[in-house]
């Protein structure tokens, strides 16, 4: 029933075989995609899918810079995902780190706040006591 039992994985292999004119598959962000029949139809060309046919196409697809229609256009030649032991963590990272990332920011910066409020109250303390 669940969505995660019906994913299909595949390894990195089994993708490279996929790599022409025929079946032509291509990774991106982990997933696995099927073009075979879209091929001819990407605005971009045949020539530039015929190219990565098979392999890992994250960097060129993001490169180009591609509109949210051409990201739900994806969805309908979506087959599957890349097997777990086979990820590339980077692409994760580059994903999913910046949420994290502004947190931690936001929390660096609240931390340096406290610092400078400290720092004022220790140059206002010693004034003070000075001129007393
Ligand atoms: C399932 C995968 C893909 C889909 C659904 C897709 C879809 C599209 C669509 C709809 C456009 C028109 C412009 C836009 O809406 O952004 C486009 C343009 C383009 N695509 Fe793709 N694309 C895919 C994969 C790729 C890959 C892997 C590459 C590179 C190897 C690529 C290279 C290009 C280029 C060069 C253009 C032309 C950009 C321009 O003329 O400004 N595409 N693609």
């Amino acid at each position: 029933m669940s969505s995660e039992e019906s994913t299909k994985t595949f390894t990195r292999e089994e993708v490279a075989k996929h790599n022409n004119g025929q079946a032509l598959w291509l990774i991106i962000h982990n997933k696995v995609y099927d073009v075979s029949k879209f091929m001819e139809e990407h605005p971009g060309g045949e020539e530039v899918l015929l190219e990565m046919a098979g392999k890992e196409a994250t960097e060129a697809f993001e490169d180009v810079g591609h509109s949210t229609d051409a990201r739900s256009m994806m969805q309908n030649y979506y087959i599957g995902d890349i097997v777990q032991s086979e990820v590339n963590e980077m692409d994760y990272k580059v994903h999913f780190f910046p949420p994290n990332a502004q947190e931690t920011n936001k929390g660096g910066s609240n931390f340096s706040t406290i610092v400078i409020v400290l720092i004022v109250a220790v140059v206002a303390y010693t004034l003070l006591s000075r001129s007393s």
